[in-house]
């Protein structure tokens, strides 16, 4: 997968480098550019950023140098993706959630462009002029408000690269991931132990020890249901009768 990330501040994005993400770069299952959006103004100064239409707080990002970053990125074509055009996703508290579904769904695609946003936020034509050659997704990743968006391309970066094969190892698996489709979908996990047994008089649940398979599967469900009541009842109303099996459907 190849990630264009457009940004006043290409610094931030240096974390993308470092462990599972930065290993999976570096194994070539990710190919992660950073552009500085100001390589794209004119001026001395290389203003990126002006007042508002029509008054109200703070400043918006000018089209112009989007217009020519997203020329720019667009006309470096990946090899692996010749036909198909980039997928535009835009950080903005304004958007559709992002979810491990759109994570997944992202996933699929050979080619993401980010546009981070500072500021107030990004002129509008940028994104209606880019919806005319790309599919474009806004989307927030929580309902707080940020400072930009660069903070918002480190999370869904991380979260659609551990999706992608090879980049987790068997042992991590996303498959159990909270909110991953199939029998765990939106139940959030529940609690994990490691060694030792014993640490500062605090045991381990026997059922964990017993090799009892069957039941450390049915324990961890109803941890799971238990700590999604407690936490995110709001989940429970999504769950899908089917994915209960019998013994929950009791509970
Ligand atoms: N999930 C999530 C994503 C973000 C996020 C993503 C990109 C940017 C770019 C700039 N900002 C700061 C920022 C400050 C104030 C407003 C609200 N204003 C009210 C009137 C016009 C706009 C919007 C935006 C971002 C924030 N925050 N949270």
């Amino acid at each position: 997968m190849r990630v264009d990330v457009i940004t006043i501040f290409p610094e931030y994005l240096a974390p993308l480098g470092v462990s599972l993400i930065g290993k999976a770069a570096d194994r070539g299952l990710l190919d992660i550019r950073a552009h500085d959006l100001r390589d794209w103004t004119h001026d001395v100064h290389r203003t990126v950023d002006d007042t508002p239409y029509g008054g109200g707080p703070g400043m918006v990002m000018k089209p112009e140098p989007w217009g020519e970053a997203l020329d720019a990125v667009l006309a470096d074509v990946p090899p692996e993706s010749p036909e198909l055009p980039p997928t535009l996703v835009v950080p903005t508290p304004s958007g559709r959630p992002f979810t491990q579904a759109k994570a997944a769904q992202l996933a699929e695609s050979p080619w993401l462009i980010f546009a981070c946003g500072r500021y107030e936020g990004i002129d509008r034509r940028v994104i209606d002029a880019a919806a005319e050659r790309m599919a474009v997704e806004e989307l927030s990743i929580g309902d707080y408000v940020l400072a930009g968006g660069e903070v918002a391309v480190l999370v869904m970066v991380e979260a659609i690269g551990r999706l992608l094969p090879g980049v987790l190892g068997n042992a991590e698996s996303a498959r159990d991931d909270s909110f991953a489709a199939g029998a765990m979908e939106s139940l959030l996990e529940g609690p994990a132990y490691t060694k030792p047994a014993e640490w500062r008089g605090r045991t381990v649940p026997e059922i964990l020890t017993s090799g009892n398979h069957g039941a450390i599967a049915r324990w961890r469900r109803e941890q799971a249901f238990a700590r999604t009541a407690a936490h995110r009842p709001e989940l429970l109303a999504r769950l899908d009768p089917a994915a209960l099996d019998k013994r929950d459907r009791l509970a």
